[in-house]
């Protein structure tokens, strides 16, 4: 932890903090953090096809689109300061298979997209996943044995393909989320060993096995897929802290340019901690669940969303992090642009 101490206040009534919170400018002078567009990373659903536009029944406001649909969303991503665009594929069950090869094919959908958007915006930054559930007819994020256990060495070169077609594509940053021991220095390596010096690898090294991302598998439709069975042998157990800062440790280690913890609100305890311990770029994941919960509360009317939205956004820059991936990202940008 910081080593900050308190020097002894005056006792009251010569300490007043109110003072400080007595006129709006006064806050704004003492206030510690605020939160900037540049620190807000927005992930979207791809899928195949013209004009495709799909609601997400778990998530209100957030849609599966077409490339020809998505341009426009990363074009206001520029405008709005956004620095960057996380890609989610959405791919046709007839693609899927036990091994998720599709996940490595040069001509699929996710190279593609990337291919197109950095045509088109060079300058907008790009993300993409690492991990084979949006491929596999199982909807787990690696290889299976015959017992059904999650295999950890034969997935990682699978990724590791994964990630060279994705940087051969020209993503910018690659984001393994699959939870696999080595699969970083397994990454790292193949990059370098084609001279793929330029891409960032922005690690899930704090991957929790939670609750918060059913609205995800909804969104990408590895829901049914997966059933009744969970990913407890690979992410993390809720009950674990100091597990999070080896785990961390290792992914730093292994070459990650930047680290991420996951989920965002239940876990900014986790993101404090690694910041503190390791003072890295450390990112946090406001998963489908979390905006799940304050839209639906919202479309209630039981919170004021812009004002809670808001709020939880601030508590990811008081915990320490350097930004967040949030599918409120063009929303929250729009209203700092206008204060
Ligand atoms: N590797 C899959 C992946 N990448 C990002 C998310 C969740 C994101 C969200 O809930 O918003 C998941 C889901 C999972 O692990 O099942
Ligand atoms: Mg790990």
């Amino acid at each position: 932890m910081s080593s900050f101490h308190l020097p002894p206040l005056p006792p009251y009534p010569a300490s007043r903090p109110r003072r400080l919170r007595r006129d709006s400018f006064t806050r704004a002078m003492v206030r510690e953090h605020q939160l900037s567009t540049s620190d807000l990373i927005l992930p979207v659903f791809v899928l195949e096809g013209q004009n495709q536009v799909q609601d997400i029944a778990s998530m209100p406001g957030v849609q599966r689109l077409s490339l020809d649909r998505l341009l426009p969303v990363a074009e206001e991503c520029v405008k709005l300061g956004v620095p960057v665009m996380a890609l989610f594929p959405v791919i046709d069950p007839q693609r899927k298979s036990p091994d998720g090869r599709e996940a490595t094919n040069p001509d699929g959908l996710v190279p593609r997209v990337v291919r197109a958007l950095k045509d088109r915006f060079p300058e907008l930054g790009l993300l993409t996943d690492v991990a084979l559930d949006p491929f596999t007819t199982h909807g787990q994020d690696g290889l299976l044995d015959d017992t059904g256990y999650i295999l950890n060495d034969e997935t990682v070169e699978v990724l590791m393909q994964q990630a060279l077609v994705q940087a051969q594509a020209g993503v910018d940053i690659v984001a393994p989320s699959d939870m696999m021991d080595g699969r970083i220095g397994a990454i790292r390596g193949a990059l370098e060993s084609q001279r793929l010096i330029h891409t960032r690898i922005m690690a899930y090294s704090a991957k929790y096995a939670s609750a918060f991302y059913g609205p995800f598998r909804d969104a990408v439709g590895s829901k049914a897929n997966l059933g009744k069975s969970n990913k407890q042998v690979y992410q993390m157990d809720p009950g674990n802290s100091d597990e999070a800062l080896r785990e961390v440790a290792l992914d730093i280690a292994e070459g990650a340019d930047m680290v991420m913890v996951k989920p965002g609100m239940p876990y900014l305890d986790i993101v404090r901690r690694v910041k503190d311990q390791f003072r890295v770029p450390t990112f946090a994941y406001q998963v489908s669940g979390e905006y799940a919960m304050l839209k639906a509360a919202a479309n209630n009317g039981w919170l004021d969303g812009e004002a809670a939205m808001m709020e939880a956004l601030l508590a990811f820059k008081r915990a320490g992090a350097d930004g967040v991936l949030t599918y409120f990202a063009l929303e929250a940008a729009r209203l700092i642009r206008q204060r």
